[in-house]
Formats: C-alpha cells, structure tokens, sequence
C-alpha cells in the first residue's frame, strides 16, 4: 500500500466556515492520513482553531465537509477514537469538578452515562494522571488549579480514552517545559502505536522533532502543506498578531 492508498484519518475538502457573517476559512483541503503528525501554523487569526473546531464538530460548514475515518462529522459517532486538548480555556466551565471527574470525562464516551467506572477505567484516569504529573491533585477541584495545571488535566482528559485521533489545539500553552517534555514523551509513544496526531502550536517545543508534515494558514487559506524544515521560512513568523498586517516576518 502506497502513502496515497493509507486510510484517512481526517478529510476536509472545500471547506469554507462563516463566523458572524464572515468568511474564516475559504476553501480549505486537507488530507491527514493514519499515523501522520501534522503541525497546523500560521499567525494569530489566520483560521487555526476555527479549522480544529470545524474538524471535531463543534461549528458547522457554510460549504464542503470534514470526514473522521470516512465519515462526515455531523453523522460521526464515534468520538471515543478521539482525543481533543481545546485552546486554553478554564478546564472546569464554572462548574465545580475535581481532576478526577474532568479526567474521567474523557472516558464518556467508552461508557454509558452515569454507568459506574469500571477498575480499568480507573486505572486509565490514574496513568493519564501520571502522565501529567497531577495524581497527587486528583481529589482537588480544577477551579483552584493553575492556568497551566489547568491545561495539564485537559490533557490527561484527551489521552485517557488511548484515542486513534488526537487533535491539539496549542495543548501546551502555558505549560511549562518540564511538563512539554512529558506530555511530548507520551505522544510520541503513541504516535510509535500509530495514533494520528493533529496539532496547532506557535511553538512546538518537544514536540518539533515528532512533526512529519506542516500546514501554513493565513487569511482562511492554506498557503502551505508540506514538510516541516521546508516550512520554516512560512511559517517561523513571529507574528505581526494580526493577520490585517502587512504579512509574515520570517525569522
Ligand atoms: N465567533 C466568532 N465570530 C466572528 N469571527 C470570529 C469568531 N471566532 C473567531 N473569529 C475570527 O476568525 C478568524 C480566525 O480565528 P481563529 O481563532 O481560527 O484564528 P487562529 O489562527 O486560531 O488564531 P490564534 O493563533 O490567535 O489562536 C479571526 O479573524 C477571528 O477574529
């Protein structure tokens, strides 16, 4: 089997997304095969998280589609093959939730609601604990954690279900490097099991050296897609954080 021939893991082809009466994303294809590691760039406002919240459906297409292992999103089911690390946000929603509950969470979707954990899925929840470094929090509430512990739990969350499909939206983001250094440790053992992974970062820290293909976007358009050294020139911008700027600096 060729490259070409592999399974897809994710398919957006066409993709234009309106936010507020605005084109955000105009025509967007992409192809991500099983096992790739894909890095998403580009500058501040250029169509990144719009793309990864389109890709795990959370808003919708104006025109074209995104497909998950063959099928298109709004009649995708199977999101336990899915891991997702949101762009900072506060992990517990104004809701009051210890680590444990948020962690355990991830695993939702392998277990009908409200059925009790069973010990595997315990065991799970512990290693994803570990994993971040956050056991010795479990019973804390994640409202009194900090921005950065707060994001650690998030990605205990989307690595406790073991998804085929993880997609990072800036995963590390205020997290700090010993804490980077871990969590590109545990995506590296799974990308060695052939999870596909999908993630955006302004900088990829640890997780560089895992990166097998970049795609640069700027004003809602993929401008390149392609290896990752190759794009430094792209996408190395440090940013005019505006995409209204007069463009890109390259470093
Ligand atoms: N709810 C919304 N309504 C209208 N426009 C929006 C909305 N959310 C985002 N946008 C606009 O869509 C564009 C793309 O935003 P997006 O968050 O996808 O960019 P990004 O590349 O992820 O940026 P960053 O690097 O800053 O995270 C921006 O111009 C933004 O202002």
């Amino acid at each position: 089997m060729t490259p070409e021939d592999s399974p897809q893991a994710v398919q957006v082809s066409d993709l234009s997304v309106d936010l507020g009466g605005r084109l955000v994303l105009r025509g967007i294809d992409l192809r991500i095969r099983q096992g790739e590691v894909v890095a998403v760039l580009g500058t501040n406002g250029s169509g990144k998280s719009t793309l990864i919240k389109t890709i795990v459906g959370l808003l919708p297409a104006a025109r074209g589609e995104v497909r998950l292992f063959g099928t298109p999103v709004p009649r995708f089911r199977q999101w336990r093959r899915v891991g997702y690390v949101p762009q900072r946000i506060t992990a517990a929603g104004g809701v009051p939730a210890t680590v444990f509950e948020v962690v355990s969470s991830g695993l939702l979707s392998k277990r009908r609601l409200f059925s009790p954990l069973g010990a595997a899925g315990k065991q799970a929840i512990e290693q994803a604990l570990e994993v971040v470094d956050m056991a010795d929090r479990r019973t804390d509430a994640v409202a009194e954690l900090s921005g950065g512990q707060q994001q650690r739990v998030l990605i205990a969350r989307a690595l406790v279900s073991d998804p085929e499909l993880l997609i990072l939206d800036e995963p590390t983001a205020g997290v700090d490097l010993a804490s980077q250094q871990i969590f590109a440790d545990a995506v590296r053992d799974r990308v060695a099991s052939g999870t596909t992974v999908v993630m955006v970062s302004h900088d990829l820290g640890p997780m560089d050296a895992l990166i097998d293909r970049s795609v640069v976007m700027r004003r809602g358009r993929i401008v390149y897609d392609g290896p990752p050294h190759a794009s430094q020139t792209h996408a190395h911008v440090h940013h005019s954080h505006s995409d209204d700027g007069p463009g890109w600096t390259p470093s």
